[in-house]
């Protein structure tokens, strides 16, 4: 028998109406032959108001506690539910994390999913109930209630759908599905028929709110199609599945994270382990470092430059002042008025010219780009919070993301489930075998066909990158890292990127002659760089990746210099004759996590 889950937001059951709508739509999907398990969240936003209330009670709660509270909320939604279900006259249990068999880890606020036990739920859906379950919370081997951080019933949702065997999970939210960006910072934004999870996935970490990356990290591991829909109407939605939109689209979505932090560290020793020492301190104290990049550096220098939610500024600048004196950097400097833009797109791996385009566009609306980081699928770029929004619609419409690409996939041609009965139960198996979370990865490569172009002390103002990245795209030369960081000295700025190695010479040449045109200071590079690779699953919730890079590429005395991080992947760059070495010191530091 088919078997759907179905995910209400705090949102869709923010009243008593809400409620009974939401589960006259799961009465029709049982009507229509289907089992159902609905996922609720707490009722509007009272996971935010049980919050506010700790605050008021105790400055730092404890976060045991904070679980034992916040998990209430989804307590009173599943009740409620599951009464407006029997009001309609059909039958309904509801489900705390607990009684689901919903095991975790002991990590309060932010617990990872171990463990689901399907075999009650199945009995009660075969006795013909809807399940009504709770989302956000679990159980962990002490039998202490956890919350798995916020927006978390999405990672719920897909799990039961995973190990259930749903044929999908639905999202109901208050949009229409997933748009192009935020449809309530861009009006002009457009709703996509379907979306790859890998898009999804970096774009729900890059502000999406959406979808919770971590539910995506799930679906794509077990192979959960998702629909995101309204909960307030019947129509179809978007899917997330394997493939993206359109098969020629270089951009599929674009975001913003509005609130983010700069930290650029000045001075810091170019020796192997500097990194590793500051970003370790870093997470010792739980800070989530992103957009990391570390320029090649000049006597010696570099500036590692890093931004954190802004919320955690205040916590990281302390870290890193003890960490200051530690390294033997000579000072660090701070922005708090900064947020990062990105676009993400399966299909910009295969074309040039996506990231002139992005700079372009932003140059030409007078905005000022302070930072940049780069991977396969993903742009980022950090620019003054005032003129986000601005940078923002900039990039959708360069890339003409309100239109329908004329290639975007329709829903006649959208694919369902296509597993076997077989695999349920192996999946199951290897469930309780497994942490349903543990990093997985899936390759640890060298590619040593790359050579490293940096500009040094290049002045910060608008159209600079713009202008340096047409002039190579000019050449036909296709660019791969792209790192430039804020200098924190004179108003100058450092770009690095990489380029296909047989086309280094022609590049060094090009900027001979434009370093003049440009004002950069130096122009230097090398023919003989290693770019070392880890790929998996959610690398960026699974900070230790990129930390553990840095250490064991520390220990072997190799010098990191240039990295980039995505939810997908973490590549740095080091000296060619290092490669090999390299590559067998992340072999051993990671093999237990490759499958
Ligand atoms: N790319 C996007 N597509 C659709 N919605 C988005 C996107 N990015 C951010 N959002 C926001 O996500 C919101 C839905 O998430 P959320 O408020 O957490 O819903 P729920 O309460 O159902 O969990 C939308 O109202 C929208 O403003
Ligand atoms: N109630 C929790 C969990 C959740 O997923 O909520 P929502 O589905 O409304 O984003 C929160 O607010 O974080």
């Amino acid at each position: 028998m088919s078997l759907v889950v179905q995910k209400f937001g705090g949102t869709s059951v923010a009243d008593p109406e809400k409620i009974l709508s939401a589960a006259r739509k799961a009465i029709r999907a049982q009507q229509a032959g289907k089992q159902v398990v609905v996922v609720v969240s707490a009722m509007g936003h009272n996971t935010d108001l049980l919050i506010d209330l700790a605050g008021q009670i105790n400055e730092a709660p404890p976060a045991r506690e904070m679980d034992m509270l916040l998990s209430t909320g989804e307590q009173v939604s599943v009740a409620l539910m599951a009464m407006a279900v029997h009001s309609l006259g059909y039958k309904a249990v509801s489900m705390t994390g607990a009684q689901m068999g919903i095991q975790t880890d002991s990590s309060f606020t932010k617990a990872r999913i171990r463990n689901i036990s399907p075999e009650r739920i199945q009995k009660l859906l075969n006795d013909g109930n809807i399940v009504i379950a709770a989302g956000f919370q679990g159980i962990d081997d002490d039998f202490n209630i956890t919350t798995l951080g916020r927006g978390g019933s999405d990672t719920t949702a897909v799990a039961l759908a995973a190990v259930l065997h749903a044929d999908a999970c639905e999202i109901h939210t208050d949009v229409d599905g997933v748009y192009t960006t935020d449809p309530r910072q861009l009006p002009e934004a457009r709703q996509m028929s379907r979306i790859g999870y890998d898009e999804m996935l970096e774009l729900a970490s890059l502000g999406a709110g959406v979808m919770h990356n971590r539910s995506i990290e799930f679906a794509k591991k077990y192979g959960v199609p998702i629909h995101v829909r309204s909960s307030f109407s019947d129509t179809r939605g978007t899917l997330i599945v394997s493939e993206s939109e359109s098969p020629s689209a270089p951009v599929s979505g674009a975001a913003m994270t509005r609130d983010e932090a700069r930290i650029t560290v000045q001075g810091v020793p170019d020796n192997p382990g500097t990194s590793y020492e500051l970003f370790k301190l870093l997470a010792d104290v739980k800070i989530t470092v992103d957009m990391i990049v570390q320029n090649v550096g000049e006597q010696n220098r570099a500036d590692i430059s890093f931004t954190v939610p802004k919320e955690e500024l205040k916590r990281a600048a302390e870290t890193v002042r003890f960490a200051v004196t530690r390294i033997g950097a000579t000072g660090f400097t701070s922005d708090d008025e900064v947020s990062k833009i990105s676009v993400v797109g399966n299909g910009m791996s295969r074309q040039t010219g996506v990231a002139q385009k992005m700079f372009r566009a932003i140059a030409d609306a007078g905005i000022n780009i302070q930072m940049i980081t780069t991977s396969e699928i993903k742009i980022s770029v950090l620019v003054a919070r005032a003129s986000a929004q601005a940078a923002l619609r900039a990039v959708h419409q360069s890339f003409e993301l309100y239109r329908k690409p004329a290639d975007a996939a329709d829903w006649s041609e959208l694919p369902t489930r296509k597993s076997k009965e077989a695999d349920i139960q192996s999946l199951v198996a290897d469930l309780h075998a497994v942490d349903m979370e543990q990093l997985s990865l899936s390759e640890i490569s060298l590619s040593e066909d790359q050579a490293r172009i940096t500009l040094s002390g290049v002045p910060d103002s608008p159209g600079l990158a713009a202008e340096v990245f047409e002039a190579v795209a000019s050449k036909g030369i296709f660019v791969d890292m792209i790192v430039q960081s804020y200098d924190g000295y004179q108003g100058q700025t450092g770009i690095s990127f990489t380029v296909p190695r047989a086309q280094y010479a022609e590049c060094s040449k090009l900027f001979g002659t434009l370093s003049q045109k440009f004002e950069v200071r130096q122009v230097s590079g090398s023919e003989e760089i290693a770019k070392l690779s880890v790929s998996g699953i959610g690398l960026r919730s699974h900070t230790g990746v990129a930390i553990g890079m840095f250490e064991v590429l520390a220990e072997a005395g190799i010098n990191v210099e240039m990295i980039n991080t995505s939810e997908l992947r973490v590549n740095v760059v080091v000296e060619g004759a290092q490669g090999e070495r390299a590559l067998k010191c992340l072999q051993a530091k990671f093999a237990a996590n490759l499958i």
